[in-house]
């Protein structure tokens, strides 16, 4: 068999990782032949394609970003798509399977060419964790490192000056990765997309920080929707796609906090840093799994399914399960948070 790898939606640490690992897999246990999709569903498209050997994967695992190149092309609105388009571009380039790696607009379009004939499996990707039918995603762990690290620094410039530091991090529609970094960090108060948290007790927060002589850490997920407003913001604006650049809650947070304590309060917006560099160890093994795992898939035609990781297990889900939903954080989860917020 000859399998096609691609690539989908934003990029996320531990992609290289999972190509590695399916190629690998690929050719020495199953003895199939594998090709690289450049630029996500626009590859099928555009037919082009990168042949993917053991040599040409060799040192992958430990590096940042996609070797394939990312889009978010989609597959049937896109000109020249469409399944019908799809199956002849991949019978003319020689392609009986494709992995799809992305998170729930890729994984979506998967399920839906699944259904219309394609020989598809998915792998779920996000920094974000906030995908269905999976304990977690890779990324999502290096996402918190970078945050956590960050937060650390923060910390000891904010000490020194006793001001009060805001740290926004990403998050769209769930606060994963602030509420685990946040943790981590040792934050006086976190604010996510799922918990409308007033600024009246996030200020008395703060102060019972600052007059205990320390400096206030706020961490703030971009989707955090603020008092008086019923979307987050998006100050960037909006896309081609019609979807909001997300950011500027940080800045936001500051100046009301600023504005009520009287607290000299500084942000800083973490942004794509968190989804830059090198996968953690963590989410290299994670990637790795979860690429062997999806070869095996294809080797046993599971079109339509994904792998997905429960407890210590990679399991297997049909993609519909990542779909039914999003991967909130539990208001028990916050709750827990939220006894060591203020002083
Ligand atoms: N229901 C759908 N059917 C087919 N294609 C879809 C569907 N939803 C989204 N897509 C396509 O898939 C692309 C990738 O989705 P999206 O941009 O949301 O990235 P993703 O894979 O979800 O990753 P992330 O959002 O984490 O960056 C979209 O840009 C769009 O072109
Ligand atoms: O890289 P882009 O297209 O600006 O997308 C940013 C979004 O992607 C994510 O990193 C992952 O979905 C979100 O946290 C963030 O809102
Ligand atoms: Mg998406």
């Amino acid at each position: 068999m000859r399998v096609g790898l691609l690539t989908s939606g934003g990029d996320c640490p531990g992609l290289n990782a999972v190509i590695r690992a399916a190629v690998l897999n690929g050719v020495k246990t199953h003895d199939f032949e594998m090709v690289g999709i450049r630029n996500g569903w626009a590859g099928i498209i555009e037919k082009d394609v990168v042949e993917l050997t053991r040599q040409s994967v060799r040192g992958l695992s430990k590096t940042g970003g996609t070797i394939l190149g990312t889009s978010r092309t989609h597959p049937y609105d896109a000109a020249g798509g469409g399944p019908e388009n799809m199956k002849a571009n991949l019978a003319e380039l020689g392609v009986d399977a494709v992995i799809a790696i992305g998170g729930e607009g890729t994984l979506a379009g998967a399920n839906r060419l699944a259904k219309d004939g394609l020989p598809v499996v998915g792998v779920p990707k996000t920094i974000d964790n906030d995908l269905m039918a999976t304990d977690y995603t890779f990324g999502f762990d290096t996402a918190v490192q970078i945050a956590t690290d960050a937060m650390d620094r923060l910390r000891t410039t904010g000490e020194s000056h006793r001001r009060c530091m805001v740290a926004e991090v990403m998050g769209r529609h769930v606060g994963w990765i602030a509420l685990h970094s946040g943790m981590a960090a040792g934050a006086h108060a976190i604010l996510i997309p799922e918990v409308r948290t007033p600024m009246t007790q996030v200020c008395e927060w703060v102060r019972q920080v600052h007059e205990k002589g320390r400096s206030p850490l706020v961490v703030v997920a971009e989707g955090f929707i603020p008092e008086g407003h019923d979307d987050p913001l998006a100050e960037a604006g909006v896309e081609d796609s019609g979807r909001p650049r997300l950011g500027g809650i940080g800045e936001w947070v500051a100046h009301e906090i600023e504005a009520a304590t009287d607290i000299e309060t500084r942000s800083t917006v973490l942004g794509h840093i968190q989804r830059g560099g090198n996968p953690t160890a963590t989410d290299r093994v994670l990637s790795t799994r979860f690429g062997m795992q999806a070869m095996n898939l294809v080797a046993e035609r599971r079109w339509g399914s994904m792998v997905a990781a429960r407890g210590t297990e990679i399991i297997t889900v049909p993609m519909s399960a990542a779909l039914s939903g999003l991967k909130q954080v539990p208001q028990a989860r916050y709750d827990e948070a939220k006894v060591l917020f203020g002083r």
